[in-house]
């Protein structure tokens, strides 16, 4: 079983000390984890210090995976460069090295990736004409297309519309149960949380402040203390928990 934990974790830019003693249980694979925070909390450094980006004290521990296994999905994906998308979900796969003929299974593996995310008919358009949602689709089809076990994607629906929101959070939770990879999530709509996501993280001051099933970790005073904001659980109409805002409650621990 792959699985991922954090042991006093810190990270700095310069003399600015981020993250201290950030420490988890277990992260088990096969379900969407996600990490929750406010603006600036460190979500995106505890993900870079995590795949290696930022040095610091304390140790991420993998289990049934090396470092050579996790893919890093950042916020802004710049994608400026003269591809089609086709081209480059191949020049993602092949980034791990391996010369550039392509077996089947890795052609399989494209293709896996573009239908899953939508993107069957834009195969042939290039990185620059495309959208905001498509692109971070593109970004997403990138960073699994070699089939990582651990991967830490910042934010990635952002940029979708409510249909496409569910579609990807579903795909990922499809790709989660295949490969049984360990699958980090930064998201701020709680929603899509408790939909979506098995477990939490929760990051305020450096540290992290809670982890454990979403439903039980996601509770009025946790959303309080890391958002100020006032708010209850109740039931859609389909049965899935909702979260509902009444509005600011006290300032949030930054
Ligand atoms: N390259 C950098 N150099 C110096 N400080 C940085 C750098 N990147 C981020 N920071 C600072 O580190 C802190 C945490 O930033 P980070 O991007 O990790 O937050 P975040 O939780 O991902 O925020 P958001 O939800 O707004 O994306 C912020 O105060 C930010 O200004």
């Amino acid at each position: 079983m792959v699985s991922l934990a954090l042991e006093k974790v810190s990270a700095r830019y310069g003399h600015r000390q981020i993250l201290s003693d950030a420490s988890t249980p277990e992260i088990e694979g096969g379900a969407l984890t996600a990490l929750l925070g406010a603006n600036a909390a460190g979500k995106s450094t505890l993900f870079r210090r995590i795949a290696g980006q930022l040095p610091g004290a304390g140790a991420v521990r993998l289990s049934d995976a090396n470092e050579t296994d996790l893919r890093y999905m950042p916020q802004d994906t710049a994608m400026s460069a003269a591809l089609t998308v086709y081209e480059s979900i191949i020049l993602a796969l092949k980034q791990g090295g391996g010369g550039w003929r392509l077996s089947a299974s890795e052609l399989a593996s494209v293709d896996d990736v573009l239908h899953h995310f939508g993107l069957g008919d834009l195969a042939d358009r290039q990185l620059p004409e495309l959208s905001g949602g498509q692109r971070q689709a593109v970004g997403i089809a990138q960073t699994l297309v070699t089939r990582p076990k651990v991967v830490l994607m910042d934010e990635p629906t952002s940029a979708l519309d409510l249909y496409r929101q569910y579609e990807v959070l579903d795909a990922l939770q499809n790709y989660a149960r295949e490969t049984g990879a360990v699958m980090v999530l930064a998201l701020h709509d709680l929603n899509q949380v408790m939909r979506a996501c098995t477990t939490v993280m929760a990051l305020a001051e450096g540290r992290i402040l809670a982890t454990g099933l979403t439903l039980e970790v996601l509770t009025p005073d946790l959303i309080a203390r890391l958002y100020g904001i006032d708010s209850r659980v109740e039931r859609c109409s389909r049965g899935c928990p909702v979260m509902i805002v009444d509005g600011p409650a006290r300032p949030a621990v930054r």
